[in-house]
């Protein structure tokens, strides 16, 4: 079949890297010497020395890897005559050596004036370095992902009866039942050269040696795609940070059950999506053209507006990989996990994404948790992304917040990435940190450890701009539901908005406040807000650290005593009733009684009353008890 959209006719100024990839941009160099088609051919040693840089900060920016067009220049018509073309080649060959840079043809092809060419440039990296993508894997139950995962991993394929995911599943109950339930982790290595390095011994990878062969490691974060585990399928897709979303669709099945939610899910997060339809050895040709009809409609459609590319060979990969981070451009690949049918299109394609997030080493560390762990021999490890800044062994970070909103400083012992033991970490690479004398039901998912120069502070109350997506009826103030941004997940309550009503469709400033804990949030970040089959998603715009627990307390302790008083006359509506305090915050509270005597008692300064003005208990020059005893077990 034609490919859904033709790629040539794709304009590159509207592609965000498209438009820039191929213009160097060498700050207050002479810019006519690199633009031009010949920039290549035969450089002066000035010019050669350009170019140089000119990649060199390409590789620098993108933590690695670029790919360079040989053969088209700024206002030049495209292609070189095969002696220029020749020469233009040695000379980027030339520059990668003294750059120490692996050069890899991607693709060549005829123009209007002879060849022209794409190279990948790959840093050969020290053998505990690697560069990383991560890969959330959604779609509906049954649609193949764990199978996919477990035929690119393992380079096995898959018996059509479930061979191939048996070698991932993590539970009991998902070996017996086939279900994804909890959110797993798969890696899949390339070298700079873009050969798979994952060579299983025995059905089993070792993680460590894959990542001292790769100078890539894709790592996808398999998320369930049955119904009932939206809720971690939604934590997955928040809080493990993906740089990008596989949508993957059975072509028998088609757009059915979960897909279209998922998609919607990753369009909420801003999270390009690349959509991949399995099982085409089984699907008569008929049945998939509807799939790949309805899909494309689909993707096309005002709530979408995506540009869906069928990748039917190497150029389109070449075309769809460095056109992508474009969030409009929707690749589309159609595989078999038991021939084997376009594999090779979609490894290729695997090898040559690129994180989105820009690391400058420079800014702050902020590491977002997502998991616990209590390792015999090693205690408490905590794993997740770092979203910016790098981290370094024997840093110290401040870890929080706690139920009382401090955040208490840890110094780092140990790094690891992907189980291998590494000196530091920088920004869009997830590790894992093993943490001194903390207990882990002192953690909590949604925690953070943060350099100590963003002075954190943490809020009970933030508010958002939120587009209602669906709603059976009307939300209105008091309404409770679960707040995911990043990798916090916990039930907020909305106590101020800008409309008396909110029904599907309608958009409103909403003013939150969690019921549990206070969180570590930041402005512009997404949140998805949910409950049954309500959906909303939005931004946080603003956060209210100065509101802090004794104000919930008091309010609560207000509303409750209003309750029993109106509870006498009539019965409380259940939506209306305070929470009940969770047992970290009955705890907590009783520390708050505790702090709020001393202060009585002349020890502290008081602030002030009210929301605007309580005591910061994290700003308190009261002793604190230890963070273990005021927390109950985390979420795990
Ligand atoms: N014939 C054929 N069968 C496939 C293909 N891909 C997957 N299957 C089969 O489809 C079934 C379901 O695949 P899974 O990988 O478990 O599906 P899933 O999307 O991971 O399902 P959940 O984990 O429940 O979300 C298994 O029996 C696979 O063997 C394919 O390309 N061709």
């Amino acid at each position: 079949m034609a490919a859904l959209m033709d790629i040539d006719k794709l304009e590159s100024p509207e592609m965000e890297n498209g438009g820039g990839l191929f213009a160097p941009d060498v700050g207050d160099l002479d810019m006519g010497a690199l633009t031009s088609k010949m920039a290549l051919v035969s450089p002066t040693n000035e010019e050669f020395e350009m170019l140089l840089e000119d990649i060199r900060t390409r590789i620098m920016d993108t933590q690695g890897e670029t790919i360079y067009e040989v053969g088209t220049g700024e206002g030049d018509r495209p292609g070189l005559k095969d002696e220029d073309y020749q020469a233009a080649v040695a000379t980027l060959q030339s520059i990668s050596q003294t750059l120490d840079l692996v050069c890899v043809l991607l693709r060549e092809r005829t123009a209007e004036e002879g060849k022209v060419a794409e190279f990948l440039l790959r840093k050969k990296l020290k053998q505990e370095e690697f560069m990383e993508v991560r890969i959330a894997v959604v779609g509906n139950v049954d649609a193949g992902k764990s199978t996919l995962l477990g035929v690119l991993t393992h380079g096995e394929l898959d018996n059509g009866r479930g061979v191939a995911r048996q070698k991932l599943f993590r539970h009991k109950h998902e070996m017996e039942s086939g279900r994804t339930s909890s959110v797993g982790n798969d890696i899949l290595g390339f070298d700079a050269s873009g050969n798979v390095v994952n060579k299983p011994e025995h059905g089993h990878l070792d993680w460590i040696k894959i990542c001292e062969d790769a100078a890539k490691v894709v790592t996808f974060i398999d998320l369930a795609g049955h119904e009932r585990y939206l809720k971690t399928t939604v934590f997955g897709m928040t809080g493990h940070a993906p740089d990008f979303a596989m949508l993957m669709i059975g072509a028998n099945a088609g757009v059915i059950g979960m897909t279209k939610e998922h998609l919607g899910l990753a369009l909420a997060l801003n999270v390009p999506v690349f959509v991949v339809v399995t099982k085409i050895d089984m699907c008569p040709p008929n049945v998939l053209q509807e799939t790949l009809k309805l899909l494309t409609r689909i993707l096309k459609s005002p709530g979408c507006r995506k540009i869906p590319v069928l990748v039917q060979n190497t150029d389109d990969v070449v075309v769809t990989a460095t056109n992508f981070t474009s969030e409009r451009m929707c690749p589309v690949f159609q595989v078999s996990n038991v021939s084997g049918e376009n594999l090779d299109l979609l490894k290729m394609f695997l090898n040559l994404l690129s994180t989105r997030v820009k690391c400058d080493a420079s800014q702050p560390a902020e590491f977002q948790i997502d998991d616990t762990f209590s390792v015999p021999g090693v205690g408490t490890v905590v794993s997740g992304t770092l979203l910016q800044g790098c981290i370094k062994l024997n840093d110290t970070l401040l870890l929080g917040p706690d139920a009382l909103g401090q955040f208490q400083p840890v110094p780092i012992k140990s790094i690891h990435r992907k189980r291998m033991p590494v000196r530091e970490v920088r920004g869009g690479q997830t590790a894992s940190f093993a943490l001194k004398k903390i207990k882990r039901a002192s953690i909590r998912k949604g925690m953070v450890m943060v350099s100590p120069r963003l002075e954190p502070k943490a809020c009970w109350e933030f508010e958002g701009e939120i587009l209602v997506l669906h709603h059976p009826t009307t939300i209105s103030v008091r309404y409770q539901a679960m707040v995911h941004v990043g990798s916090v997940r916990q039930t907020a309550t909305i106590i101020t908005m800008t409309e008396d009503h909110l029904r599907t469709g309608d958009k409103a400033t909403v003013r939150f406040r969690f019921i549990k804990n206070p969180e570590y949030l930041k402005t512009d970040m997404r949140m998805v807000f949910r409950e049954g089959r309500t959906k909303a998603v939005g931004n946080i715009t603003k956060l209210f650290p100065q509101v802090n627990a004794v104000a919930q307390n008091t309010r609560n302790q207000r509303s409750a005593k209003k309750a029993q008083q109106e509870n006498t006359k009539h019965s409380v509506n259940p939506q209306n009733e305070p929470q009940k305090a969770s047992k970290r915050n009955r705890r907590a509270k009783k520390f708050d009684l505790e702090e709020t005597e001393v202060k009585e008692n002349g020890a502290a300064k008081s602030t002030g009353t009210g929301d605007a003005g309580v005591t910061m208990f994290s700003q308190s020059s009261v002793p604190l008890p230890p963070i273990a005893s005021t927390s109950t077990a985390a979420a795990t």
